[in-house]
Parts: C-alpha cells; sequence; structure tokens
C-alpha cells in the first residue's frame, strides 16, 4: 500500500504531521509512505507549486493525503505559481472529480454551534461536490473595459460531466438516507439550467431515492435555519466550495471537516482517491500550533476507508475522535486551548483505548 504525502502551505504540515502519528499507531503492514513538495513550498524550492516529481508520486501511489496550499507571499505571482494552483492540477490530471465533505454533529459540541443545540444535533448531510468543472477551470482573464480593467471567468458544465457526479450523489443517497438535494441557480445560470435538466434525466435510474431542487442562496440559508433536511447535497464547484464551509461552522469549526476526493480509478485496495481536510492553509494561525488538526485526521480515516479497504481502522479513528472531542480537550476555534500536538495526542490515547 503506497501513499503519498503532500503536506503543503502553513498548517498544513502541523495537521498533516498528527494524522501521520495516527496512521503510525495503526502499525499497517506492507504500507510504504512518499513525501513530496506542493504549493508554496514546492514554488519556492522547485519553481513550480506542483513539480512533475510530485505529480508522479501522486500517480503511483493508491492514495494521496493532502494537507492545504496557499502562502501569501505567493499572492503576486502569475496564475501558473500561484499554490491553489497546484489543488486545482492534482484535481484535474488525477480525474477526481467527486469531491465528498461530510459534515456530521459530534456528541458535546452542539454548544458551540452557532445554531441552536437541537439543530446543530440534526446535521448529518453529505455534500458531493463536483471537482474537475465549473468557473474555476473554465478559461480566464482580463481585458479592457469601459469601466477600467475586466476580470472575466468562463462558468460552464455540459451533461457528461453533470451526469457522472450525479450518479455519484444518486449513489451516495441509496446508502444514506435516501434524500437527493441538487443545489443550483438554474432561475438565472444557463449552466445551472443543463445540470438540473441533466440531473431530472437521471433520477429515473434511481426510483428509490427522492430527488427535490434548490436554488444556491435558499440553500444557504435553509442550511442555517434547518440543517437537519438535507442528506446529501449535490452541487457545482463553485457551491459546494461555498457551501461545505458554512456547514463546517454549522458543525461547530472547519478544523472539522474531512473530505475525499474521487474518481473512476480503482486500485487492488479500492478507489485511489485524494484526502484532505476542507480548510486552507490559515496562514493566520500557522506556527502557533493552534490548527485543529481533527479534519486531516479524520481525512486519513476517509482513506482507509475508500482507497485501502480498511474500514475498520476508519472507524475506529472516527470514534477516537468523537471521544477526544467530547472529553472536551479542544483547541481555540472550539473556545479550549488544546494546542495541535495535544488534540492529536488525546486523539492517539483514545485510539489506543478502542480495540
Ligand atoms: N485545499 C486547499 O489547499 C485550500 C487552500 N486554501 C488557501 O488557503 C489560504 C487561506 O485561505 P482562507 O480563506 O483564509 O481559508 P482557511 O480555510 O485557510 O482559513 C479560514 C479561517 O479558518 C481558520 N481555520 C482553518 N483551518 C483551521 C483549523 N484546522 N483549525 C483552526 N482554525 C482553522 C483560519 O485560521 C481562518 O481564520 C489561501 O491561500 C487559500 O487560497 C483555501 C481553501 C482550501
Ligand atoms: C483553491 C481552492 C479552490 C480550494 C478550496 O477552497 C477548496 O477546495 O475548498
Ligand atoms: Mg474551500
Amino acid at each position: 500500500m503506497k501513499i503519498a504525502v503532500l503536506p503543503g502551505d502553513g498548517i498544513g504540515p502541523e495537521v498533516t504531521r498528527e494524522a501521520l502519528k495516527v496512521l503510525d499507531a495503526l502499525a499497517l503492514p506492507q504500507l510504504t509512505l512518499f513525501e513530496g513538495d506542493v504549493g508554496g513550498i514546492a514554488y519556492k524550492r522547485h519553481g513550480h507549486p506542483l513539480p512533475a516529481e510530485t505529480l508522479e508520486m501522486a500517480r503511483a501511489a493508491d492514495a494521496v493525503l493532502f494537507g492545504a496550499v496557499g502562502d501569501p507571499e505567493c499572492d503576486t505571482l502569475p496564475r501558473e505559481y500561484r499554490p491553489e494552483q497546484a489543488i486545482l492540477g492534482l484535481r484535474s490530471e488525477l480525474g477526481l472529480f467527486a469531491n465528498l465533505r461530510p459534515a456530521a454533529g459530534f456528541p458535546g459540541l452542539e454548544d458551540l454551534s452557532p445554531l441552536k443545540p437541537e439543530l446543530a444535533r440534526g446535521i448529518d448531510l453529505l455534500v458531493v461536490r463536483e471537482l474537475n468543472g465549473d468557473v474555476y477551470f473554465g478559461d480566464k482573464g482580463e481585458r479592457d473595459s469601459a469601466g477600467g480593467r475586466e476580470g472575466w471567468d468562463d462558468m460552464s458544465y455540459n451533461e457528461a460531466e453533470v451526469r457522472r457526479i450525479a450518479h455519484s450523489a444518486f449513489r451516495a443517497a441509496q446508502k444514506r438516507r435516501k434524500k437527493l438535494t441538487s443545489v443550483d441557480k438554474a432561475n438565472v445560470l444557463e449552466t445551472s439550467r443543463i445540470w438540473r435538466e441533466t440531473v431530472i434525466e437521471l433520477a429515473g435510474e434511481y426510483p428509490d431515492v427522492e430527488l427535490d431542487h434548490m436554488y444556491v442562496d435558499n440553500a444557504a440559508m435553509q442550511l442555517v435555519r434547518s440543517p437537519g433536511q438535507f442528506d446529501v447535497i449535490v452541487t457545482g464547484n463553485l457551491f459546494g466550495d461555498i457551501l461545505s464551509d458554512q456547514a463546517s461552522a454549522c458543525v461547530g469549526s472547519i478544523g472539522l471537516l474531512a473530505s475525499a476526493s474521487l474518481g473512476e480509478r480503482t486500485t487492488e485496495f479500492g478507489t485511489f482517491g485524494l484526502y484532505e481536510p476542507i480548510h486552507g492553509s490559515a496562514p493566520d494561525i500557522a506556527g502557533q500550533g493552534k490548527a485543529n488538526p481533527v479534519a486531516a485526521i479524520l481525512s486519513l480515516a476517509m482513506l482507509l476507508r475508500h482507497s485501502l479497504g480498511r474500514d475498520a481502522d476508519a472507524n475506529r479513528i472516527e470514534r477516537a475522535v468523537a471521544a477526544s472531542l467530547s472529553s472536551e480537550i479542544r483547541g481555540a476555534d472550539l473556545g479550549g486551548s488544546a494546542s495541535t500536538q495535544e488534540i492529536g495526542d488525546a486523539i492517539l490515547r483514545h485510539l489506543q483505548a478502542i480495540a
């Protein structure tokens, strides 16, 4: 079993270190780790945010454990050299079109959500975000206009792109509470009209799944008003990016939500994938031991489940995280004072206590 570890920038290495401690404690047989540079650190060391050797390392692995990219010192570089292009490049080069972002309330954290505790307790949803298309990957540029410099970005989805992500979402819903909400802006966007019509065409293949549609502005509102109504949400790259950060705040902190990015490639043990927290490199807290490593540790659990076929280990990690959170060892993002390392150590102790 080969895992490519790409810690990246800012808090990426800090939270990845804690995930690797957990992985080490599992003492998996025949596991080889490879570590590569990605993002701002890769630009500074190799002149490119996604060096060819990093991409090759990711391709050759069964799974990729990713931290985060983003470095304020690189913000003024031409776009192709900016750290964020590395994660976009990995997602598209590796064909990872389905980004699964589960958000569920943790017992004991209800009072830390900005929502009423009874609403926070009811959150158990999965955002299925399309990851290879939309406005992030369209042509873009700058041109002159009567109003001065004008930036433009093409937004598009074709039927094939919508069909493959919708299949992933319908199948995910079949394994959960069988309810799928497709989120778009079909009242004003052509992209969304094709999206909605394509999702509706596919619904006939999944008669056991209840499908509804919601405009993204309403979805953002419903997510804080009554999040318990959602089971699986399927949406495009941009809307999914935003709604999943919002869902994380409803649960308690962006430091809690993990993600799996999957495509069609299978490995000897499962589906090839890239696993990362939903948060970024958090330059405002980097280097201070304040980052919550839970999202990175839960991303490792998703990696074990989806790419390495190790469900029991994944369940064990998830139970250890839940136990640690309810034991009140929490970081600053959850009103506590535990450091990144102390949170990782607490999770390790719980892991060792779980058979
Ligand atoms: N997949 C990736 O690598 C992503 C990269 N980014 C990049 O990260 C950089 C920072 O972006 P932001 O918009 O500030 O988003 P961010 O997610 O890095 O941070 C947003 C806020 O949440 C806090 N936060 C994030 N993760 C946390 C954790 N684990 N524990 C405690 N608090 C945490 C941060 O301190 C900050 O106040 C940018 O360069 C951005 O482009 C942003 C999102 C995803
Ligand atoms: C570079 C961004 C598209 C990353 C991001 O915000 C995300 O994937 O959540
Ligand atoms: Mg994001």
